[in-house]
């Protein structure tokens, strides 16, 4: 195939993506839109993480939350674990890398503060890790993922929220974990802020 098929081909995979989850999981991203909300009404925060592209994904959430995403309005309460190399390396180098959010959940995570984590294919360690850390916490997870859910998706509580991308790609599974983060955003400013 030559490198101009090779783009629409690109484009018209990430379309298809975005439809089928649109049409699988629109419910479920409202519902964890209305829970992240209700959190940051009742004082709550956000822990966000993920490896690799997905700790960008996770870091992209706590900025728009942090800073702003589309409105004036006050910063919100996120926290990206993906952040600090003092941190991170201490932990991988003292414990494992499986616990590097973990350890910070531990540390920083309160009951009703809720956890949002970005995995491709639910097989991630230190994010199954992550989770066990934040249920030990009273906390409820977020979780965006894709493929088959992987071992992470079983370890996920009724009161947790999955948003399984119906796709075998973790490049697809990625561009469409960014619009679903997009429109988590817009659905937190609408419940806090209104029109
Ligand atoms: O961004 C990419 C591939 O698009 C990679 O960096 C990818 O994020 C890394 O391989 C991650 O370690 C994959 O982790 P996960 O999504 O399976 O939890
Ligand atoms: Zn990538």
């Amino acid at each position: 195939m030559n490198l101009h098929d090779r783009i629409h081909q690109h484009f018209a995979a990430s379309r298809v993506a975005q439809q089928d989850t649109l049409d699988l999981l629109a419910g479920n991203i409202e519902l964890a839109a209305q829970k992240l909300a209700a959190c940051l009404l009742t004082d709550g925060k956000l822990l966000c993480c993920g490896n690799g592209g997905s700790a960008a994904e996770a870091q992209h959430l706590s900025s728009e939350l942090l800073n702003r995403f589309e409105r004036e309005r006050p910063g919100l309460p996120a926290i990206a674990l993906t952040c600090d190399s003092s941190t991170l390396t201490s932990i991988a180098n003292d414990y494992s890398y499986d616990e590097v959010f973990a350890k910070q959940v531990r540390a920083l995570g309160h009951g009703g503060d809720v956890l949002v984590v970005y995995t491709t294919s639910g097989n991630s360690r230190s994010i199954l890790s992550a989770v066990t850390s934040a249920h030990d916490r009273d906390m409820s997870v977020v979780a965006l993922s894709g493929k088959d859910g992987g071992p992470l998706a079983p370890l996920l509580r009724e009161s947790d929220i999955e948003i399984r991308v119906p796709s075998e790609s973790t490049a697809r599974i990625q561009e469409v974990h960014l619009l679903v983060t997009h429109c988590l955003c817009d659905l937190v400013d609408q419940q806090l802020f209104g029109e």
